[in-house]
């Protein structure tokens, strides 16, 4: 009876085996391939896709200015350096003592300025990047003045730069002197690259750079007539959108020239003491005329028959020194439908600004970075600040290099002037003006324009992006292979034998 019953569920699982397809070994083994090679057809595009580690490529830009040098090195993805990748400041390093131009006499020296930054950038990149990374050295106002003075001891400063810079494990690209329009167009270039502004394609921001010899403003103005002053534009085609640059640099009137300008202003006569509005009350330094003097901006002013030295006297009086601020600015003449000052050609202010360098480093000391304050209360807290002692402005700041503490008020008062008087900026258009040190971790200046431009980092057509983002390009192969998986499953139920109703083989 058992074996009976035994013999008898044999027989039934070899009839549900004849009438069920899932349960021969073909179609079982056909399924289980199936499965293994939707499994691996996933896991290469995974991992095929999979971004692979990082690799960099380098750059090193060298800011030779007036006041100091300083070198940026600028990193970005190796696989992408055609065009996509983002470029970042890595890491910079300040020169020791003064710019390049300070150097007429020993050239030699100049080029040892560099040793010790360039020794650094040699341990900042990585070693076998070395070889491939690009060494540039670019020299602003200060060489452009020393230049117009004595063009054989400039060439002799570049000389030495350059045998110093060779001897780095880097590709040197040369030393050169940039014109004021690059430098206002690569310091815009760099602001609103970091902005992510060309790539967007959105409204760009105007660039107000404030150095030591000179002073550059970079605009894309609203209707602008490129005829009317040619040489104040540059036309870029970035990203596939064209820009009519507005730039202007004005050689004189970075702070430390201008400050010569002001003293030379008041010193017209050659006197043995001035007492000055723009110095704190209690400041008292005996000055050399030769060295006030010394400038191609100021030289033609010497006064005849004047003593050796004078006597440098604060009054800090704010309202007295915009007086003698104003008097380095010409507004007579103007040939053009507006001009900003010294008969300049200005279109109309237009968008945002991003104001840097010194306009920073002044505005950031006083507290006075905030825009959205009105400009009346500026000029109260700077009279306070003018008039405050200059003993008490030593011991409230000794952390501060007294050179940068005895000229705030002066710089101060120069930013102003030169933002409302010279560039027309109103009470309301004041507030579009914002004083920036970095963009996302990058100085904002020329020098990572000009390596954009130079490495032709920025196309000017827009770049192919891929069609599919890699999270994209996984997520629609696993969907296609889980489709086809459901596909072969019904493929099988649909067309599975239909053995119930075939005659049972016994
Ligand atoms: N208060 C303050 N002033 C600074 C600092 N660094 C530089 N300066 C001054 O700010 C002014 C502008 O400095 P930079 O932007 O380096 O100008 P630069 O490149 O030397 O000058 P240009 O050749 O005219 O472009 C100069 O008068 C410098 O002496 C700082 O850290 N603090």
């Amino acid at each position: 009876m058992s074996a009976q019953r035994a013999a008898g569920s044999l027989t039934d699982c070899r009839e549900m085996k004849e009438k069920n397809p899932w349960h021969t070994p073909v179609t079982i083994s056909i399924t289980v391939i199936g499965v293994i090679a939707i499994v691996a057809l996933v896991t290469v595009a995974v991992l095929q896709n999979k971004p692979v580690p990082q690799k960099y490529k380098y750059g090193i830009v060298l800011d030779a200015g007036s006041s100091h040098t300083a070198l940026y090195i600028y990193k970005w993805p190796a696989e992408k350096d055609n065009n996509t990748g983002r470029v970042e400041q890595e890491h910079s390093c300040k020169v020791k003592g003064k710019g390049i131009s300070s150097y007429a006499e020993t050239p030699w020296q100049a080029g040892e300025s560099l040793t010790e930054c360039m020794e650094d950038a040699v341990k900042q990149v990585p070693t076998k990047r070395h070889f491939e990374t690009p060494l540039y050295l670019g020299a602003t106002a200060g060489m452009r003045l020393l230049h117009m003075e004595n063009s054989v001891a400039s060439d002799k400063v570049f000389q030495a730069v350059e045998k110093s810079l060779q001897k780095f494990p880097f590709s040197y690209q040369g030393a050169r002197m940039l014109s004021g329009q690059e430098e206002g167009a690569f310091g815009w270039v760099t602001v609103n690259y970091l902005d992510d502004r060309l790539k967007q394609g959105l409204e760009t921001t105007g660039a107000l750079d404030l150095g030591g010899a000179s002073t550059q403003i970079s605009f894309v103005p609203k209707n602008y007539i490129i005829s009317e002053s040619p040489s104040n534009s540059v036309t870029f085609r970035l990203y596939g959108n064209d820009y009519n640059l507005y730039t202007h640099s004005f050689l004189c009137y970075g702070k430390d020239q201008v400050l010569r300008l002001a003293l030379a202003h008041q010193t017209k006569s050659g006197p043995g003491e001035i007492a000055d509005p723009c110095f704190h009350p209690g400041y008292s330094e005996s000055k050399n005329y030769s060295v006030l003097y010394d400038s191609p901006c100021v030289s033609d002013r010497k006064p005849q028959g004047a003593p050796v030295t004078f006597h440098h006297k604060g009054e800090g009086n704010f309202q007295q020194c915009q007086e003698v601020v104003k008097n380095v600015f010409n507004f007579t003449s103007c040939k053009y439908s507006r001009c900003s000052f010294n008969g300049v050609f200005q279109p109309p202010l237009h968008g945002q600004f991003g104001a840097f360098s010194a306009y920073y480093y002044v505005m950031d000391f006083l507290n006075l970075t905030d825009t959205s304050v009105p400009l009346t209360t500026v000029k109260d807290k700077l009279a306070k600040h003018c008039a405050t002692p200059w003993n008490q402005i030593i011991q409230q700041h000794p952390e501060i290099h007294v050179k940068y503490l005895a000229e705030y008020c002066f710089s101060g008062a120069y930013i102003l002037t030169l933002l409302t008087e010279g560039y027309n900026f109103t009470s309301e258009s004041y507030s579009s003006i914002k004083f920036i040190k970095k963009i996302k971790g990058s100085d904002a200046g020329w020098t990572l324009g000009y390596m954009l431009n130079l490495t032709n980092m920025i196309p000017a057509e827009a770049p192919d992006s891929p069609p599919l983002p890699h999270a994209g390009y996984v997520s629609i192969v696993t969907v296609i292979a889980l489709l086809i998986f459901t596909l072969f499953i019904i493929f099988l139920c649909r067309f599975r034998p239909s053995s119930s109703k075939q005659p049972q083989i016994v």
